[in-house]
């Protein structure tokens, strides 16, 4: 069993509503998962709770072997749980460089580091928050989620509103992330294929439960459920 994350028997929401209902799902080192779903089925509220931002009735979230159900989301940041919110969050008033620096720890993830992983970064690095556009705000978001030096990485809707070309860009970059940096990515996000492409595990939720757990390569490849489970398997297959 993994000791990395393990959700077990979640049930969460906000306040008396309840949207996970009984949600488990384990997750290893390295091993990057894709949360899909149709619209409101509880996506962003699972990466909400593993954050610490919403009640949760039942249940726990085991993080490397320690309990961190009750835990506050400063707390679980500190343990290793990064957070690129789906607003992104920079700074408008700071520069690129700014926006890193205030939040770095002096791990192994320096400026440097960031701008090898994003070098559209390094050419702005004396622009103001404000003055990016949608693509490089996200890379900026990831990579100051990066400097805090996390183990998992929560991703919610990164691709959001960006150009093909910058979705192609970011998306290569998560994977390297990955591969390159040993990160583990838990991604939300509306495109399944690229989704998939990002991780090896999936899971599909259809209001607050679990309807489909596996391998991301094997639901990549299985149109039929993917229009089964997300009405979009005939569409993913011709683009
Ligand atoms: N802060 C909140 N307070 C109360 N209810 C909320 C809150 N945020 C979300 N909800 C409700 O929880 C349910 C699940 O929403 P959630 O945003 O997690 O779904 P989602 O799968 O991420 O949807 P989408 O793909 O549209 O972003 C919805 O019914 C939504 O209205």
């Amino acid at each position: 069993m993994s000791d990395f994350l393990q959700i077990e028997n979640l049930t969460a929401g906000y306040n008396d509503a309840v949207v996970l209902s009984d949600l488990s799902v384990a997750i290893e080192r390295g091993q990057s998962l894709a949360i899909l779903g149709r619209n409101g089925v509880g996506k962003t509220t699972l990466l909400e709770t593993l954050m610490g931002n919403t009640t949760v009735k039942r249940g726990r979230i085991r993080w490397l072997g320690e309990d961190i159900t009750r835990l506050r989301p400063a707390d679980r940041a500190r343990r290793g749980i990064g957070w690129v919110p789906q607003e992104r969050e920079v700074f408008p008033s700071l520069t690129v460089r700014e926006n890193l620096e205030v939040i770095a720890r002096g791990t192994h993830w320096t400026l440097e580091r960031v701008y090898g992983l994003f070098p559209r970064l390094r050419e702005r690095a004396g622009n103001y928050g404000g003055q990016l556009s949608g693509g490089e705000q996200q890379m900026l978001a990831i990579g100051r989620a990066l400097m805090t030096n996390p183990q998992l990485l929560l991703l919610d809707e990164p691709m959001e509103g960006l150009a093909p070309i910058i979705v192609e860009e970011l998306s290569e970059a998560v994977r390297r992330m990955c591969a390159d940096e040993g990160l583990t990515a838990i991604i939300v996000e509306q495109h399944p294929v690229l989704a998939l492409s990002m991780s090896q595990h999936a899971i599909v939720l259809e209001r607050g439960v679990v309807a489909y757990a596996g391998g991301s390569a094997e639901l990549a490849a299985d149109t039929q459920l993917l229009d089964q489970l997300l009405g979009v398997g005939k569409r993913a297959a011709v683009s």
